[in-house]
């Protein structure tokens, strides 16, 4: 076994292999870390295997249908994890020649008990697969959104919409940074292109992202152009008291923390919290830190402004979790829209009279967006709308609905000629009523 094991490539792709089991029985999607492989190579080309898997997920599908008469076998370890991490390679990573993904991917089968006793059916299905993989390669996009998903963003956003996300699925997105302050140097050194308020975007990098100018000296942090807008919508000024609920991993808080507020960060996740305490430090930015449960959280109306940043299904992220599409369902999306109304109705508590509320989320689903608006204009009376202008956004008006809120989507030219999608996202304003 070790011996096996010690064959070049193979211990990537048992990891890969086990990392997409994870993700396939519900896990988010984590990128490996240095702890499971060591030699950043290697990991960049496991994570790369997983999430390439991920992204044609629904094409494998329909792969598994033509080449496996009877399903793949059930209760076969990381069997389905390797046959998926192995058609990957055959059709869509071409950097990696055919002979080594089928050798491999039959003795990673072979590498785990249960696997083990299908390695001809591996060998089998994967030469199949290589076969036909001019066939394979040429399968529609119509597969890789789920069917109730696509249905469902059909109705709201039109086929040719869903079409394009699908496109977009399958690339691998630009990074969005999110500078300190404006930097034109810097932005030159990373060679990137500003999009909108702080925001640059780098279409390509060759480095990790703790290896790229800046990083070191806390110059900026990772956050997707739609990300960036709730906390610049906001309006923080300095020294006004600020409640980030639901705050990790911190990008808003540093850009309210950046605008001179005094920040508390509020989030129920010890772990996820440890990570915005780390950033900040490497930012030099400064926040109070809870953790709690937001519902709990009541220490009476004393902020000028809360950012509601709620947890949601995160459909709108599905460039960069791919799993979100293969996890969510329609009862879980409702038991969200559910706490998303509990938090708004408690956020408006903790405002003075006078207030500011930001409501986000990264979802695409109308119930967690659209409709959360007018939920709150018929249940939360203190409540009252206050539009957004296109002023506020350099003058790009694409994104605002009727109602004057924010509605991303990742199909959206972005202002300024950039190139590449965005996260989708739905952004709300409102004021607590005077008393
Ligand atoms: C969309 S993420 C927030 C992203 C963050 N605002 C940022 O910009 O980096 C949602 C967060 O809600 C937190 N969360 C979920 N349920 C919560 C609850 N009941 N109370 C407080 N935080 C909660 C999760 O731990 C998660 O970090």
């Amino acid at each position: 076994m070790n011996e096996t094991r010690d064959l070049p490539g193979l211990k990537l792709r048992l990891e890969a292999a086990f990392h997409l089991k994870s993700v396939l029985e519900g896990k988010p999607f984590a990128p490996i870390g240095p702890d499971r492989l060591a030699q950043s190579r290697d990991r960049a080309l496991a994570n790369r295997m997983v999430t390439i898997a991920l992204r044609h997920h629904g094409q494998i599908d329909a792969v598994f249908k033509e080449v496996l008469a009877k399903g793949v076998p059930q209760r076969a370890g990381i069997l389905e994890a390797v046959l998926r991490i192995a058609i990957a390679q055959l059709l869509w990573l071409d950097d990696i020649a055919a002979h080594s993904a089928i050798h491999l991917g039959v003795e990673s089968a072979r590498a785990d008990k249960r696997a083990g006793r299908f390695d001809k059916l591996v060998n089998g299905v994967l030469r199949s697969v290589q076969r036909q993989s001019e066939q394979f390669q040429a399968l529609d996009g119509d597969t890789l959104i789920p069917g109730w998903l696509a249905a469902q963003w059909a109705g709201t956003y039109g086929a040719d919409a869903v079409a394009r996300f699908a496109e977009i699925l399958i690339q691998s997105p630009p990074l969005d940074l999110t500078l300190k302050s404006p930097d034109p140097d810097l932005i030159a050194v990373l060679g990137g292109q500003p999009v909108l308020g702080e925001t640059v975007r780098l279409a390509e990098r060759d480095a990790a992202v703790a290896d790229l100018a800046g990083f070191a000296e806390g110059k900026w942090w990772v956050q997707d152009v739609s990300a960036a807008l709730p906390a610049r919508l906001l309006n923080a000024g300095a020294g006004e008291a600020i409640l980030d609920l639901c705050a990790a991993p911190g990008g808003k808080t540093a850009q309210l923390a950046s605008a001179g507020a005094r920040v508390t960060a509020l989030d129920i996740s010890a772990d996820r919290m440890a990570r915005v305490r780390a950033n900040l430090d490497r930012l030099e930015l400064n926040a109070e830190i809870v953790v709690a449960d937001a519902l709990d959280y009541a220490p009476g109306p004393v902020f000028d402004a809360v950012l509601l940043d709620a947890p949601c299904s995160a459909t709108g992220t599905f460039r960069r979790h791919p799993e979100v599409l293969l996890h969510r369902n329609a009862q879980g999306i409702a038991e969200r829209v559910a706490l998303q109304r509990k938090m708004l109705a408690h956020a408006t508590a903790l405002l003075k009279p006078g207030g500011r509320l930001i409501y986000c989320v990264c979802s695409l689903e109308r119930g967690e967006g659209e409709d959360q608006l007018a939920w709150v204009q018929s249940s939360l009376p203190e409540l009252e709308p206050s539009a957004i202008a296109a002023s506020e956004l350099d003058g790009w008006d694409t994104p605002l609905t009727p109602q004057g809120a924010v509605r991303l989507t990742p199909a959206m030219a972005l202002p300024n000629g950039v190139g590449g999608a965005l996260d989708g996202f739905f952004i709300a304003r409102f004021i607590r009523k005077p008393v």
